[in-house]
């Protein structure tokens, strides 16, 4: 590794990702593929076309957006600045997993599809049994991913050292067996014994092997659960933001430049208007260095997705110095922006910590952020 390293925070937050150089803003930290990825069930349900393995959209910009909003009328002007190689997109030989490249195929059959692949039309195949049921207990945004989950163990079982694959998952942040239970129920809802045990059994129907034993156990599949809960890092990538990116690097006049700008703004309208935010290629992956990043209230990095794939790039917003903690937010821009209340509240129901940063923890008051909804919120707002 260079340029960071992994070490204890401390026992509050457990590990944490430190610069040991410095890094000034705009600075690329790292880029790193997952161990696996993979899209999420409802995601694909509404046909976001995606390659089953790196997530690389399946559909051009054009046809995005006319799906988006619902008008098939639509013509992309320089449609032609984004380059997508749609005809070297190739299937499974064996079911219907769609990749965008010869390179994507092996890629994933020899870390994972192997073990997995099936006749995706069999309705009675376990495989299509573990998504369907899924899909029943999660319905978009989802948190969790019980395909990600399996994508694992397939690629424990297939590695040429799947003990040591193993062992690699089990170094992923975890907690008690109460505290991944509690994880687990805040994520399913009230019904999440009975639905646990049977994602449990229908996981094992799917997938078996020696060195995943362990995690095929009430609380070894508990365990993982929890692990891909507050380990998957969500992966996003989008046509039509492929396109405006591309739009934006072209040379045109300031006159052309203000009509794309007004024509973007009004695509983007109508995407709203029929799929409200639910516009991205959407899922999760489990990244070995990425994951070792704690949340900050003030990140002084920012990760991203850049090749409009599963590649995740980390890159510094502030200077960072060697020694400093490296940290992104786990929250949304607008969220961040409000009280420390708020922040606390979001982050211990939706990712089931109270927060240390130094935002968080410091007693230097945050004037700033004081917002309508946090004062009329349940309790008085302690402003940071
Ligand atoms: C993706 S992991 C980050 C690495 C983790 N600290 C570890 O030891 O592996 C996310 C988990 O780290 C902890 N964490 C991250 N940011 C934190 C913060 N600001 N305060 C307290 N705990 C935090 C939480 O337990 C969270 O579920």
């Amino acid at each position: 590794m260079e340029g960071f390293e992994i070490k204890i925070t401390n026992s509050n937050k457990g590990k944490g990702l430190f610069a040991t150089k410095k890094y000034d803003p705009g600075d690329i930290i790292l880029e790193e593929d997952p161990i696996v990825s993979c899209q999420f069930a409802w995601n694909a349900a509404y046909r976001y076309l995606a390659c089953d393995h790196c997530m690389r959209p399946l559909e051009t910009p054009e046809r995005n957006v006319r799906r988006l909003s619902c008008k098939s009328d639509i013509v992309l002007p320089h449609a032609d600045c984004v380059e997508m190689n749609l005809d070297e997109a190739t299937g499974c030989d064996d079911c219907e997993a769609l990749y965008c490249s010869e390179f994507c195929k092996q890629q994933a059959y020899v870390t994972y599809h192997r073990s997995m692949c099936h006749d995706s039309l069999d309705a009675l195949h376990p495989m299509t049994v573990v998504l369907e049921e899924w899909k029943q207990m999660h319905y978009p945004p989802e948190t969790t991913n019980i395909l990600l989950l399996i994508r694992i163990l397939a690629y424990i079982n297939q590695n040429s050292d799947p003990a040591a694959a193993a062992a690699k998952i089990k170094q992923f942040c975890h907690r008690t067996v109460n505290e991944d239970a509690e994880l687990i129920h805040k994520l399913l809802g009230e019904q999440f014994a009975i639905q646990l045990n049977r994602l449990r059994e229908l996981t094992a129907a799917v997938i078996d092997g020696d060195y995943i034993q362990d995690f095929l156990t009430p609380e070894g599949f508990c365990a993982l659960m929890a692990l891909v809960g507050t380990n998957g890092q969500g992966i996003g990538t989008s046509p039509l933001a492929m396109w405006v990116n591309a739009v934006s690097e072209l040379t045109m006049s300031d006159d052309e430049r203000k009509q794309i700008n007004l024509y973007i703004d009004k695509l983007y309208q109508y995407v709203e208007e029929e799929s409200g935010t639910f516009l991205n290629t959407e899922g999760s992956g489990l990244f070995e260095l990425q994951s070792a990043c704690n949340h900050s209230c003030s990140p002084n990095a920012e990760s991203s997705f850049p090749y409009s794939n599963h590649r995740i790039q980390l890159k510094a917003l502030k200077t960072i110095m060697p020694g400093d903690e490296i940290c992104i937010s786990y929250l949304d821009e607008c969220m961040i922006q409000r009280s420390r209340h708020s922040r606390q509240k979001e982050l211990a129901q939706n990712y089931l910590f109270k927060c240390w940063c130094e935002r968080c923890t410091s007693q230097a008051a945050d004037p700033d952020v004081t917002s309508d909804e946090d004062m009329s919120e349940d309790e008085p707002d302690d402003v940071d």
